[in-house]
């Protein structure tokens, strides 16, 4: 058991900084293992590292899908705002050699725990049919169609995202539910890049404009402070061109250790 803990840990740190190089493997190593007294890992750990290193792909088994790329529910509009971020993205060049850009895409899976190497066994115990809520839904287009990028340099994340016909509230426009969810969803996801493993602790939403069903709105995130576990970040959901604001929101998200989640 607590091999697979490991390795599941191991997993999700490479994979994640593997992605991501804004501290995260260091932030969720702190969370997920023991430090000694003098400052290095347990150092049994030390030795599960020296073999993972070799693995150089951190999911075992089948290929997951990754919701955050273009799928033909895909406006006009969606495509190109993807497209607009992307090109201001860091990407891979001939001979590996990296070209600089502030942005990254981040992958979205529907099964986060059960791809990562290692995980299969911790994501069983934590609930073998778990899907992330919003990678939940099969039919493309139907519900959360998003992507989510994150800003190195500024600490901020851009979220294109379109609500599909499942989303509903008033008439022809989006469930103040689901607006929620997406917003909870990118700042949860930009807190946890930030500062590593986190819950929402308080969320507050202002709705300002309600949103037509089937538009293409950006979810601007913006890390205010970290005060020990805390981490404070502001949200505004605005219009694609950005002219009309539909809805303002801050969140507190708080640090947890990984056993928070078995209950501990
Ligand atoms: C984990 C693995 C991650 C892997 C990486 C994944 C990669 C990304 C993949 C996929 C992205 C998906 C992204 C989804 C994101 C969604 C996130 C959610 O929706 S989370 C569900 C809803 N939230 C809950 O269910 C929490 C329920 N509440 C709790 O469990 C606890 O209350 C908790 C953890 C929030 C705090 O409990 P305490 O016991 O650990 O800590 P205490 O001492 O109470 O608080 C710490 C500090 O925070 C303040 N605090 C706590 N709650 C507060 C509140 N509501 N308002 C103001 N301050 C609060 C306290 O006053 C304290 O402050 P002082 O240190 O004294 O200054």
């Amino acid at each position: 058991m607590l091999r697979h803990g490991l390795q599941m840990a191991r997993g999700l740190c490479q994979l994640l900084s593997d992605k991501f190089s804004v501290g995260l493997h260091r932030n969720i190593m702190k969370h997920l293992l023991p430090i000694n007294a003098t400052g290095h890992a347990w150092s049994p750990l030390r030795n599960i590292r020296a073999v993972t290193q070799m693995a150089p792909w951190p999911f075992s088994s089948s290929q997951p899908r990754d919701y955050s790329l273009p799928n033909a529910s895909w406006s006009a509009e969606m495509q190109r705002l993807y497209d607009q971020y992307s090109s201001m993205c860091e990407v891979e060049t001939e001979g590996s050699e990296k070209k600089k850009g502030a942005w990254r895409r981040l992958p979205s899976y529907n099964r986060t725990l059960k791809y990562a190497t290692g995980g299969r066994c911790l994501s069983r115990m934590l609930q073998a049919k778990a899907r992330l809520f919003t990678r939940n839904i099969e039919e493309q287009g139907a519900g959360f169609e998003y992507v989510v990028f994150i800003n190195k340099e500024e600490k901020t994340c851009v979220c294109v995202f379109q609500a599909g016909h499942l989303l509903e509230g008033p008439p022809g426009h989006v469930h103040g539910g689901a607006i929620a969810t997406i917003i909870d969803s990118v700042t949860g996801t930009h807190a946890t890049y930030i500062s590593g493993p986190v819950m929402t602790a308080n969320l507050t939403i202002n709705y300002r404009s309600p949103i037509p069903l089937g538009s293409v709105v950006l979810v601007h995130s913006a890390l205010d402070k970290v005060e020990g576990r805390k981490t404070f970040i502001s949200c505004q959901v605005t219009s694609s061109d950005g002219a009309k604001l539909h809805t303002e929101a801050t969140g507190l998200f708080v640090s947890i250790n990984v056993s928070h989640l078995f209950g501990a």
